[in-house]
């Protein structure tokens, strides 16, 4: 696949629910270290990775009208509306080529949850959850050092509070219907990346199957 309209046709597939469109959704607090290993998987598993929160601020620096609002969301660790944020998914899928996915930092609360599913028709593959302590998730957002105007202590206690009141209850829905990996996030970098190959190991061999018995 590789023109944006190939990429319309395929989604719109999705919908009507012919050809499959894999996404993995990757939750976990702010620094449990999604960004860091999404990068990892891109590099062994072909996977596009679209973080919800790059995505937002690249939509900041472009100018857009809604920039000013984007800002001031993300300043007081509050959560964008979803129609904003799926528009910035949608558009970075259809402009991939690709046809899978590493959704990371969304959906953050049950509007993004359910919004999505309505209005894109894709059901994640499964959830990646990063489980971190707060202790260690403040350390590493405190020594993150990418100049992001949130990663001050006094927005990431408000987005540790959002994360435990809106996000969580988003994993646990997702917990009920069986679709959560839970990985431990509280471990060094490449021992984390290890049981993370496990699990895109095994999704690697089941897609090998379907396509063993469908052909
Ligand atoms: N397992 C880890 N152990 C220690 N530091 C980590 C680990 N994973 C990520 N980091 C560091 O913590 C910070 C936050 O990681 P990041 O991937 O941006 O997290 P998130 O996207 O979940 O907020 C970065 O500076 C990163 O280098
Ligand atoms: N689905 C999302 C994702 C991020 N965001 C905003 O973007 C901020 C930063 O998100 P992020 O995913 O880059 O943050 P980390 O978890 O990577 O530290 C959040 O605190 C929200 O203000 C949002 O509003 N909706
Ligand atoms: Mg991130």
């Amino acid at each position: 696949m590789g023109s944006a309209t190939e990429a319309t046709k395929d989604i719109s597939e999705n919908l009507l629910g012919h050809k499959k469109v894999t996404v993995v959704f990757v939750l976990g607090g702010p620094g449990s270290g999604k960004g860091t290993q999404c990068a990892n998987i891109v590099e062994h598993y072909g996977f596009t990775h679209l973080s919800a929160g790059d995505l937002l601020r690249a939509e900041i620096k472009s100018g857009s009208e809604n920039g000013t609002m984007i800002q001031n969301m993300i300043k007081e660790g509050k959560i964008v509306p979803s129609e904003v944020t799926i528009k910035l998914l949608q558009t970075a899928i259809l402009e991939s080529g690709n046809d899978k996915f590493l959704i990371d930092g969304f959906p953050r609360n049950e509007e993004n949850r359910a919004a999505f599913e309505r209005v894109t028709g894709i059901v994640p593959e499964f959830v990646l959850f990063f489980d971190c302590s707060e202790e260690e998730m403040e350390r590493r957002l405190l020594g993150r050092n990418q100049g992001r105007v949130d990663d001050n202590i006094e927005t990431i206690k408000k987005r540790f509070k959002v994360f435990v009141e809106s996000s969580l209850p988003v994993v646990e829905h997702y917990e009920s219907l069986g679709k959560v990996k839970r990985i431990d996030a509280a471990k060094p970098i490449p021992e984390v990346f290890e049981d993370i190959k496990v699990i895109f190991s095994s999704l690697a061999s089941k897609v090998m199957k379907l396509v063993i018995i469908s052909s």
